[in-house]
């Protein structure tokens, strides 16, 4: 559905790298610190800005045609409708952007997330605002959702709405797939098949949820264990106040050949901190 080629832009201190893929079916998810890279990664794949390399094939296609654009659904930190209208004044316009729209959909959620009517869009909070862009990304029935950042400033009870409203998304059709981005890592964790972690602008890690969740974990270990520890698989270590904590994709090895080593299940969290900020083994 969206295959991205080491695609490139530069800016003066900053050069993304950055190959991915997602799959119909699939919520794909795009991590990374603040200044990584995720949003440029967006608007490069969206074509509002001019890449300096590489490839994007969308919908089987190079380039977003007007059809196309009817199959995708976005949210931008920095998109949206002029805050001086109502979401009474948006109706007819996203009636007239996009053929499937579908309002008795797009009703039945603005009225779930008690967002009021009339009221002008600036005078929204920002939550309110948030779950606006993603009621309006999702009410056209699109095949695609880019969504950057699209649970920021929410609270938990929010964000766990808005997350099933995109597994019920994903329900209707198995041929839709996602793009989300968060810093969240727990929604990433529940509604992710895959992830891709980004850094400095280049893909550092992309594994499938489960695996990471089943088959990685952080071994801590005292100097002398470490000494001792078989490295084959440790991706990363970092040094600590009781020895090193060492990141393994291979768990079973070392609960089968260390038995006395201390093994925690790792989180998204806890993978992206090691990549970055590990040695390499
Ligand atoms: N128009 C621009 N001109 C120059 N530099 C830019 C421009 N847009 C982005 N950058 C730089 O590119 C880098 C990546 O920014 P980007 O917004 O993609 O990061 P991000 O991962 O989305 O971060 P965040 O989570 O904070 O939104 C940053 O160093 C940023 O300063």
């Amino acid at each position: 559905m969206l295959k991205v080629k080491h695609l490139k832009k530069n800016y003066a201190s900053f050069s993304l790298d950055c190959s991915l893929e997602v799959k119909p079916g699939y919520v794909t998810g795009l991590i990374g610190q603040n200044g990584a890279g995720k949003s440029t990664t967006f608007k490069a794949i969206l074509g509002l800005i001019q890449c300096d390399g590489g490839s994007i094939e969308i919908f089987g296609q190079s380039a977003l045609n007007e059809e196309d654009k009817q199959l995708l659904g976005v949210v931008l930190s920095d998109s949206g409708f002029s805050g001086y209208l109502t979401i009474s004044d948006i109706i007819p316009i996203l009636e007239n952007l996009y053929k499937r729209f579908d309002k008795s959909f797009f009703l039945r959620m603005v009225n779930q997330f008690e967002l009021p009517k009339n009221k002008k869009i600036k005078e929204f909070s920002t939550g309110m605002k948030a779950k606006l862009k993603i009621i309006v990304a999702m009410s056209h029935q699109a095949q695609l959702l880019i969504l950057d950042e699209p649970t920021a400033g929410l609270d938990v009870i929010a964000r766990d709405e808005l997350l099933d409203m995109m597994r019920d998304y994903m329900a209707k059709d198995d041929q839709r797939a996602i793009l989300i981005s968060s810093h969240i890592s727990s929604d990433l964790e529940t509604l992710c098949d895959d992830v891709y972690m980004i850094h400095n602008g280049q893909v550092i890690m992309h594994e499938d949820t489960d695996v990471l969740l089943s088959e990685y974990a952080l071994l801590k270990v005292d100097d002398q264990q470490f000494e001792q520890l078989d490295k084959a698989y440790i991706l990363k270590y970092k040094k600590e106040s009781y020895g090193y904590s060492c990141l393994t994709h291979q768990k079973q090895y070392y609960r089968e050949n260390y038995p006395n080593i201390v093994l925690e299940n790792s989180h998204i969290d806890d993978v992206m901190t090691m990549m970055i900020r590990g040695e390499k083994s």
